[in-house]
């Protein structure tokens, strides 16, 4: 390892490729983004609609991207705006540290321990046959739990820190599903950025 790159953990899974660099922006970086991205990103609160019923998505999203596709999941369709400075930017950052390239980031703002991610894969056709997602974490540590779909005892969890990477590839969206969880702690915002090729 070379002294000026962060420490980076390989996680030995059935059916999955995951990484996870905890420090790949500092402290002071890692600063400037999330407040940047708070005050700048266009934040919306979708409606989600389950078995019929209505409700608000628990969580601000946000969608940017180089071309003007609309991307859908969960019976929620998107409109993308196109990359800020600061969005291309960190794109290249991760681009440079994985090797792919990226088109589009689902920006995920969880408000405090109330705001959740339910369990689900990255799985929509749009993302393709073996998706790379590069996740990264500003803010609150959250944890990020993921389990199989069909081996019971594999269930995991990992603490996503501010600055942290997460880069999930390999058939992670076919046999494992993810989620952030809501918590009874007083807890502070947190900001997650999803890169995704979006084909
Ligand atoms: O907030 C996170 O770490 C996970 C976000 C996520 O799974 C998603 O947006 O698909
Ligand atoms: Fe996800």
């Amino acid at each position: 390892m070379d002294l000026f790159s962060a420490e980076k953990k390989h996680f030995n899974l059935p059916n999955a490729e995951l990484l996870y660099i905890e420090n790949f922006y500092n402290a002071t970086n890692a600063e400037y983004y999330f407040d940047i991205l708070k005050k700048t990103v266009n934040w919306q609160q979708d409606d989600i609609t389950l078995f019929g019923k209505t409700y608000k998505q628990p969580r601000l999203t946000s969608l940017y991207a180089n071309n003007s596709k609309p991307y859908s999941y969960s019976n929620i369709t998107m409109q993308p705006t196109i990359f800020t400075s600061e969005l291309q930017q960190i794109k290249s950052d991760i681009e440079q540290e994985v090797e792919h390239q990226f088109t589009s980031v689902l920006l995920n703002l969880y408000r405090n321990g109330n705001d959740s991610n339910g369990w689900h894969a990255d799985n929509e056709k749009a993302l393709g046959k073996n998706p790379v997602i590069a996740s990264l974490s500003f803010g609150e540590t959250r944890p990020f739990h993921f389990k199989h779909r069909h081996i019971k005892d594999e269930r995991h969890k990992i603490n996503l820190n501010h600055g942290s990477l997460l880069l999930m590839r390999g058939e992670m969206q076919h046999y494992w599903l993810h989620q952030i969880a809501k918590t009874k702690k007083t807890i502070g915002e947190r900001i997650n950025l999803t890169f995704r090729t979006i084909l």
